[in-house]
This record gives structure tokens, C-alpha cells and sequence, in this order.
């Protein structure tokens, strides 16, 4: 049987294989083999960028307990596959608050694109496109959301707001990212304050290099830096409901005490998240904290969860212990700064490869298919 058939999808950046793109070799730092995995995505990557830079991205706030914690939770699931069900091919298409994807993986937002490739974000934009998956733009991103729209037809993207204390501010923000296309707004609660990384206080890495700069942060009278909002309260998001349409998304949930005002508050959808350790370390890893809120949002609304995803076995994992989808955020900027739009394709296009052949391989025709009992705990 083959698996590489199942799944219809836009553009054909990847192959639908897992096999090498030779286009990439010398790309890898490992010498002219073209990355493989994820993992020599990011050395790759490594290779490439200034080391500030690098550590911008990889790095996670204090003593990086949480940063180490997300991938290693993974590692401590492991999948319990079913036999002789007749799946057939499986597809790995899901379709979240009306926006189609061609799989359970999601772009996180994630901001400086312009630091990992001269495109940056529109890069970013067409990759998701080519694997026809969505991209959620940051609002920290070096491109402004007009120009990611305008450079990636087609592409489905979603728009991550951090809340700023002028409100009207916030207001054009918003209104910007709707007339751009956006379909969901992502707000980010885990950010009252900015996580100190001290991997950047090290390199002195406190501002975007000349040139560059948060492109939805302008205004008119020029950019403004994006500031953290300590009050950002539960009434921001009845204002945000207000202001916008759009369904509201709220990323950084992780603990199901904070599912039930949600929902009171018509929000769309969860990410359960710990902003890839880069927030508030010796929080706990992101699959850890997702059963409860899960349980506690009891499929009311889609759960995304994003932090450590790295291999297609980790997005079957997170489904089984109640997500919905997915989202990866080092990965792609690992693509980007290893061979630009192609290199951010090829890691999502890997990502969609590895989740179709393991669902085959667990026996799901489809990622809706998976269930807690498909998962243990390792005993060890
Ligand atoms: C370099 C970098 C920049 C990020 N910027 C943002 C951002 O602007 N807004 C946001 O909500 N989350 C941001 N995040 C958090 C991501 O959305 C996501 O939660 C995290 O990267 C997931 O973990 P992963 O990198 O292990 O996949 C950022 C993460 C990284 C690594
Ligand atoms: C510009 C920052 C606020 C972006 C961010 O969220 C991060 O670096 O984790």
C-alpha cells in the first residue's frame, strides 16, 4: 500500500514524501546532505544566523525548565496503534473555525521573520500556502499584514494581537488584520510582562537591528513598540468581541480554571500554550497541561496547543490527549533561515508527511481518529 496518496493540497513546494529536497543540500550544517528532520532544520539554521539572532529565536526565559520541558513531554507519551481497522489511505485535512488546512499543524505566530530571511514573513506566508495550511501572523511581524496577504494569494491567515493599552490603538490594529483577510484573531494572554531570556540580555539583543522594525505597529505617526499590558483582564475580551467579528482565539491557556470564562465569553477556540518557555519558566510543558483543559473545555470549542512539536508522532500524541490541532513556531524560523520559502515549506511539508504516515500507521483514516487510549505513559 502507499501511503503518500490520501491528501489533496494546494501547491508542491513538498512531495508528499519524507524523502530528501535536493534543492536544500548545503543548506544543512551537517555538510551537502539537505535537511532531513526538524531537528537538522534547526542546525542548519544555526549555521546561519548570527548567534544573537539564533538565540533569539531558541532561546527561553529563565533557566529554560519549560523551554526543555515542552519537547521532552513528548518523549514520555508514546502511541498505542490499532490494527486491522481497514482505514484506508488516511487523510490529514481538518478544517478550524471555518478555515481549511491541510493538516492539524498550524504556523505559530511568531515575530522578526526579516531576521531569518530578507522575505521574512512573506516567505513564511507562500510556505503556508504551498502546504496549504494557515498562518497565524504575528503582530511582532517584520512585514506588515497587508503585505503578507498581498505576497501569499490564497493563503489562509489568522492574526495574533497583543492587546496594547490604548485600546483605539488596538482598535486599528484590528481593523487592519480584517481588511487583510484575516479570519480568526489570536489573542495572547500569557503576556502581562515580557519573559526575561537571558540568552538575549547576553548577546545584548534588545531591539530589531537598523532597517527593520514591527510593521503592524505603525500609525500613521510612525512605528510604536509593542508593550505588554498588565491590566489585560477578562473585559478586554468582551471588548474585543465588541470591536470584532472575527473569531477570538485565546492563546497561553494553562490552567482549566480559565476554560469556563472563556466560553462565558464566546472565545472561538484555546491554545493551550506556555509561549514555547519564553514566558514564565518551571510552568509545565504544554502536553502536560493539555488533558485538563481539554476536559474542562469538554470539545465546546476547538483546543490548539502548540510548544515542542517537532516530529508528525508529536501532533498524534497532542490529538490523542484532546487537541484539535497543532501549531509549531522554532520550526518554521528553522526553515526560513535554512533555505527561505522552500525551507520553510519543506518543514511543513515534512510535518505533513510524518502525520499521515503515522496515522496510517496507528490505524486512523483520519487525525478525528485519535483517542486517549491510543496513548501511555512510558514507564519510564
Ligand atoms: C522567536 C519567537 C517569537 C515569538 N513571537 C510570538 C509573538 O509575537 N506572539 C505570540 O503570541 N507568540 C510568540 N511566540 C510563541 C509562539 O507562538 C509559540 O507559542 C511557541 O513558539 C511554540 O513553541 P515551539 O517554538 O516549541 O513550537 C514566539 C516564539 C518564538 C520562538
Ligand atoms: C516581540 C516579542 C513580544 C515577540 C514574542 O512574543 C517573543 O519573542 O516571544
Amino acid at each position: 500500500m502507499t501511503t503518500g496518496t490520501g491528501t489533496a493540497r494546494a501547491g508542491g513546494a513538498g512531495t508528499g514524501t519524507a524523502g530528501p529536497d535536493a534543492s536544500l543540500a548545503g543548506t544543512s550544517g551537517a555538510g551537502a546532505q539537505p535537511p532531513l528532520t526538524l531537528r537538522e532544520f534547526e542546525a542548519a539554521a544555526r549555521a546561519r544566523l548570527d548567534p544573537a539572532h539564533y538565540d533569539y529565536f531558541a532561546g527561553g526565559a529563565g533557566d529554560e525548565v519549560t523551554l526543555r520541558a515542552n519537547e521532552a513531554a513528548f518523549a514520555r507519551v508514546a502511541l498505542l496503534p490499532r490494527v486491522l481497522r481497514g482505514a484506508g489511505p488516511p487523510r490529514t485535512d481538518v478544517t478550524l473555525l471555518g478555515t481549511a488546512a491541510s493538516m492539524p499543524v498550524l504556523v505559530a505566530p511568531t515575530a522578526f521573520h526579516r531576521l531569518a530571511d530578507p522575505e521574512g514573513e512573506r516567505a513564511t506566508a507562500r510556505a503556508a500556502a504551498a502546504t496549504g495550511t494557515i498562518m497565524i501572523v504575528s503582530m511582532a511581524a517584520t512585514v506588515a499584514v497587508e503585505d503578507v496577504a498581498a505576497a501569499a494569494p490564497g493563503a489562509a491567515l489568522w492574526f495574533q494581537l497583543y492587546v496594547q493599552p490604548d485600546l483605539a490603538f488596538t482598535e486599528r490594529v484590528v481593523r487592519r488584520a480584517e481588511a487583510a483577510g484575516c479570519a480568526a484573531l489570536v489573542v495572547t494572554a500569557d503576556s502581562p510582562a515580557r519573559g526575561v531570556r537571558e540568552r538575549e540580555l547576553r548577546h545584548g539583543f534588545l531591539d530589531l537591528p537598523d532597517g527593520l522594525r514591527c510593521e503592524n505597529m505603525r500609525d500613521g505617526a510612525g512605528t510604536r513598540s509593542i508593550a505588554m499590558s498588565p491590566e489585560l483582564s477578562w473585559d478586554h475580551i468582551d471588548r474585543l468581541r465588541e470591536m470584532t467579528a472575527l473569531p477570538i482565539v485565546l492563546k497561553g491557556v494553562l490552567h482549566p480554571a480559565d476554560v469556563r470564562p472563556a466560553l462565558d465569553r464566546g472565545v472561538a477556540a484555546l491554545v493551550v500554550s506556555n509561549h514555547g518557555g519564553r514566558q514564565l519558566d518551571a510552568v509545565p510543558a504544554a502536553l502536560d497541561a493539555l488533558p485538563a483543559v481539554a476536559a474542562a473545555a469538554g470539545r465546546a470549542v476547538p483546543v490548539l496547543l502548540d510548544g515542542g512539536v517537532r516530529r508528525g508522532t508529536d501532533v498524534l500524541k497532542a490529538l490523542a490527549l484532546g487537541a484539535d490541532a497543532v501549531a509549531v513556531g522554532r520550526p518554521v524560523i528553522w526553515g526560513l533561515a535554512a533555505g527561505g520559502e522552500r525551507g520553510a515549506a519543506r518543514v511543513l511539508e515534512l510535518l505533513r508527511a510524518e502525520v499521515e504516515l503515522a496515522l496510517a500507521l496507528c490505524g486512523c483514516a483520519s487525525p478525528g481518529d485519535l483517542a486517549p487510549d491510543m496513548v501511555v505513559r512510558r514507564p519510564w
